[in-house]
This record gives C-alpha cells, structure tokens and sequence, in this order.
C-alpha cells in the first residue's frame, strides 16, 4: 500500500530506481519569431540570467528586446537549423541515448537516462514530474556546462528546487556542479583538435573561445572566468602548445555593459590584422553544437575574421556524439552515482567500474 495519495500503488517495493537527467539550456521550438519570442520571454527573465531590477528590466525586455530581438534571433536560426530541429535539441537527445547505451554496456542496465530543458521543452519539471510516475527514487541532475556559472547551474539548480516545493515526496536529489578538469573530458577536447589538424591542417593560433558573461560577476565572486582559464590551460598543456600558441576568449556579449574579456570577434580581427593568416576555433564550454557555435562563431566570427584580412578560418565543432565524449559523460555521472544505494546488480557493476578507473574509494 502506498502511504500518500498521489503516489500510485504500482510503486511499493520498488525503491532503488535511479535516473541521470542530463539538462542543457533549451532553445526555441522553431526558428520563427514567435517561438522565438516565447524562449527568449522566459530565458531573459531568469534572474538568474539578467541581474538588473526587475521594475527596470521588465520594461526594457518588453519595451524593446521583445520587440526586436526574436525576429533578428529567428533569421540566425534559420541557417543553421537541422531536419530534426535545433540542433542544442538533437544533439542533447542523441547524448541522453548514446549514454544510457554506454552504461548498459558498463553494467548499469537499470539506470535511466534522460534529458531536459532550463528553458522551453521538455522542461526540468515536467521532466521529473514523468521520472516520480516511472518510480524513479534517486535523481542526478547533471547540467551540461562544464564551467559552473550562477546564470547557467545555479539557474538549473532554482528550477529544480521550485519543482521540489510542490512534490510530497520528492526523490533523492543529487547535483553535479562543475567538471572543467575533467580528465576525460580535456582527452576528448584535445582528440578533437588533434583529428580536426589532421584531416583540414592546422592553424597558426588556437582560439579557445567560451560564453561571456557581465564582468560584474566575476568582480561578485562567480568562479566562473577562472574554471574557463582552467579548461583553457589544460586544453592547451594536453595539445603540448606553448602560451604564445592560444588565446582564451570569450564571445556573445548581450548589451552594453562590459563583459568578460577579451571578447573573441575583436581578438580574431586583430589577429587578421596583425598577419595571422590562419585560426582554429573551438568552444569547450559547450558541449553540443548550437547558435552561439554554428551560427556566431562558424559563420560571423568567420566573417569577420576573412574581411579583416585573415585566410583561413576553421572551426572545430563541439563534441557532441563523440565517442570519447560519452565516455567521460559516464565516468563524471558514475563517480557521482557512488555511494548511492543502488540494486544489488547495479552496485556490483558499479564497483567493478570504480576498480576499473582505478578509483581508491
Ligand atoms: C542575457 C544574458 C545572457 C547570459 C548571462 C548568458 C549566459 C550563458 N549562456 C550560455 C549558453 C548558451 N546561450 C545561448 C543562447 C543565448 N544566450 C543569451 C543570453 C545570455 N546568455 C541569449 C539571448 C541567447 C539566445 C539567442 C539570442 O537571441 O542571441 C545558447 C544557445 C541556445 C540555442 O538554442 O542554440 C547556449 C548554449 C552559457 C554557457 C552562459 C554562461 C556561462
Ligand atoms: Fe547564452
Ligand atoms: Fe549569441
């Protein structure tokens, strides 16, 4: 017998099912203006996300921002837009898919694996809302941002939260906070541009360009631009490059204020112009081809680069389905899985994994 109302009978007994929800930041449902008007409703006004007050930010978002911005974002999506979607979209389902396969073969057939949205569908509650029906007991939220940042984890971590306050009986919750030194993680970055030099050649610099965000919030204590810094270095120590060999930016500055510098579009004009006649550009912080990717750096920062006088532009893309991506995508979620009470089939994999990875716990 269950002992709460809302909870189905199918449920007792089954008490070890555990879940890995994958989230990313979500992204419109078409490429049209009032998709993307409704996206950038609810993304923008994340405090989280624009921390100015609210009075004054509400008449700034409705008054011009959703007025101008989804039609010029829509025509940006537009281009770069896939058969299946958005392309955030399908890659986050394609790496819940390919993981949940990944950890059958590591002997975790039981754990579920799904995927949801900060913003838009399938949201985070929505989401766990059909995890509680399934009898899920245990759940790691495992944010797809390598560099933890208030406006981007801690925004996953408030929309989760809400959801727990209308749950009776809500499940375990765990949270994976960061993991910008991820040892396979970096491996997977740096196998990426070592096959990229191979098959198009290699460029004179190596730009290593991440999200921007206000400059304010490093000064207010955000770890964020040092965990960039981090990524960056190691990025560059695994490639053998010397510092004079990268640079480390930051790209899709919103608004006036000052952001984290360098901002990349200036740094890879000024590169053309001092006669650096062929970049490499890749994005570590994401993790799966997207907008701020295919369509700001791929094609405008592109552009800007060739008209200034550079020759060749080359982006590297994300990760995305790569292999060795997945695989560290399961050893940051099993290393979190540890000391959970799991089944008893679950855990005997789950040591055997740990052995595996030489882990001394
Ligand atoms: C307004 C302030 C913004 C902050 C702060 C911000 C931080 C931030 N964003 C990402 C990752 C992504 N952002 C993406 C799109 C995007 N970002 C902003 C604004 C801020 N981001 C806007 C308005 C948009 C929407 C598009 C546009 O109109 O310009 C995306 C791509 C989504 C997609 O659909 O492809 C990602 C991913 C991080 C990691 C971050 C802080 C570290
Ligand atoms: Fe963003
Ligand atoms: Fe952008």
């Amino acid at each position: 017998m269950s002992h709460y109302a809302d909870e189905p009978a199918h449920r007792h007994g089954d008490t070890r099912r555990t879940a890995i929800v994958l989230v990313n930041l979500g992204t419109p449902d078409a490429p049209t203006a009032s998709a993307l008007r409704r996206y950038l409703k609810q993304f923008l006004w994340d405090p989280r996300v624009v921390e100015i007050p609210r009075a004054l930010w509400w008449l700034i978002l409705h008054g011009i921002i959703l007025n101008l911005r989804p039609a010029k974002s829509a025509a940006k999506y537009a281009k770069i837009w896939l058969k299946e979607g958005s392309p955030l979209r399908v890659h986050t389902e394609r790496q819940a898919k390919l993981l949940k396969g990944l950890l059958g073969q590591w002997g975790y057939p039981a754990i579920e694996v799904t995927w949801a949205m900060r913003y838009g569908e399938p949201s985070i509650g929505h989401t766990l809302d059909q995890l509680k029906r399934q009898g899920v007991e245990r759940v790691l939220i495992f944010p797809l941002y390598p560099q933890y940042a208030a406006s981007t984890t801690a925004s996953v971590m408030d929309d989760v939260a809400d959801w727990v306050k209308h749950i009776r009986n809500p499940p375990e919750l765990r949270f994976i906070k960061q993991y910008p030194d991820h040892p396979g993680y970096i491996a997977a970055l740096a196998a990426s541009v070592r096959e990229h030099w191979t098959m198009h050649g290699r460029g004179e610099r190596l730009v290593i360009s991440f999200h921007g965000l206000p400059r304010r919030s490093l000064l207010l204590g955000d770890p964020y631009f040092c965990l960039c810094q981090k990524t960056g270095r190691l990025l560059a120590e695994a490639l053998q490059l010397s510092t004079d060999d990268y640079l480390i930016t930051f790209q899709s500055r919103f608004g006036k204020a000052k952001w984290l510098e360098p901002y990349t579009q200036p740094t890879l004009e000024k590169l053309a112009r001092d006669n650096v006649a062929r970049v490499d550009v890749i994005c570590p912080g994401f993790v799966a081809d997207c907008l701020e990717t295919l369509e700001e750096i791929a094609l405008e920062c592109k552009t800007a680069y060739l008209s200034s006088g550079g020759k060749i532009f080359s982006y590297i893309p994300c990760m995305n389905e790569r292999a060795d991506w997945i695989a560290a995508l399961g050893d940051i979620a099993t290393t979190h899985l540890a000391g959970w009470p799991l089944s008893a089939e679950t855990e005997a994999a789950s040591s055997a994994r740990a052995k595996q990875l030489g882990a001394t716990n």
